[in-house]
């Protein structure tokens, strides 16, 4: 049997460059908010790619580096340089189009930590490849040529995260440079228990994007019902405030918070059933001091 294979990954790089859409691409499956408080001493767990013999463990590096020495940038510094520490690979991304320049390398040099030698492993994943026309081809070259010459990278890998082109490739060469054998996750860890309990953690997870993230606190995702017939399955789940003034914001003018909190958790959860049709009802209730009964609470 094929020896075990484990190890962190983290993603870093410009917003917009297409770190959400890679790890989507790769993780089974996200890992629920439950399981990151959990981890308070490991950073934001963003996902796991579980298989056999191989866990690939991704955190979330907390933004991007700036050099401007001001007191917040010092502060962001310190955070993702400890957000690295027992970290195995760091993948640096950067999209085909992108000149990298002495900013951007002054940028990256102060990701290295001066730790043990080729520890963490640094790889260049150069972004969107799948954009790429005729004539546009000799940027990309151009680029690969001017990182090479850096020697800074372990590893140049051009990808596509929207059109899956040398994914594949992306996560053999992980592998081949993972040194844990022993697995840091269980499948109960990061699958969280129970589809009802899924169903609950992606809902909770579009109200905390599509509202102020204080807000969440005070609000509770309930799952009702969930049937299944004719291939449809059909969900029902209440969200639960502790006053009428919530009950407003979560709902948003004519509806259209509540309409994208539900069609934006509709499409994950269709993602979660392997692309089975899902219809989610969502009705936004108030229960006044529902942080106190216990009959919610022992839900949670
Ligand atoms: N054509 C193409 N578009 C991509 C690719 N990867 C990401 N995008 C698009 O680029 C935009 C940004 O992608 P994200 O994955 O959200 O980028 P991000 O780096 O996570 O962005 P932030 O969350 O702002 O840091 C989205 O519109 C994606 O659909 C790709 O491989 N090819």
């Amino acid at each position: 049997m094929e020896e075990k294979k484990s190890g962190f990954v983290t993603i870093i790089g410009k917003p917009n460059v297409g770190k959400s859409t890679l790890i989507n691409k790769i993780i089974d499956r996200k890992v629920s908010i439950a399981t990151h408080r959990k981890n308070t001493t490991r950073n934001q767990i963003r996902g796991i790619y579980n298989r056999e013999n191989v866990q690939i463990v991704f955190i979330d590096t907390p933004g991007f580096l700036s050099e401007y020495k001001t007191k917040l940038n010092l502060e962001m510094q310190k955070r993702i340089k400890e957000s690295l520490i027992g970290v195995d690979i760091i993948l640096f991304l950067i999209p085909f189009w992108e000149k990298f320049d002495d900013d951007y390398l002054r940028k990256i040099t102060l990701l290295n930590l001066g730790t043990e030698k080729n520890f963490p492993k640094k790889y260049c994943i150069i972004t969107k490849i799948d954009l790429i026309k005729g004539d546009e081809g000799n940027e990309l070259k151009e680029l690969v040529q001017a990182i090479f010459q850096l020697n800074y990278f372990d590893k140049i890998i051009p990808i596509s995260g929207l059109k899956n082109l040398n994914i594949d490739l992306l996560i053999e060469e992980i592998k081949s440079d993972l040194t844990d054998n022993i697995f840091h996750y269980s499948e109960k860890d990061f699958k969280g228990g129970s589809d009802q309990f899924y169903i609950q953690e992606i809902i909770r997870e579009k109200i905390l994007l599509y509202l102020n993230e204080e807000i969440p606190h005070n609000i509770f995702v309930q799952l009702k019902n969930i049937s299944i017939k004719n291939k449809l399955i059909s969900i029902e789940a209440d969200i639960i405030v502790n006053r009428e003034s919530l009950k407003r914001i979560v709902i948003g003018k004519e509806g259209i918070k509540i309409k994208q909190i539900g069609e934006n958790a509709r499409k994950e959860i269709e993602k979660y059933f392997e692309n089975k049709k899902v219809f989610l009802n969502l009705i936004v209730k108030v229960k006044k001091d529902w942080e106190n009964k216990d009959s919610i609470i022992k839900g949670i």
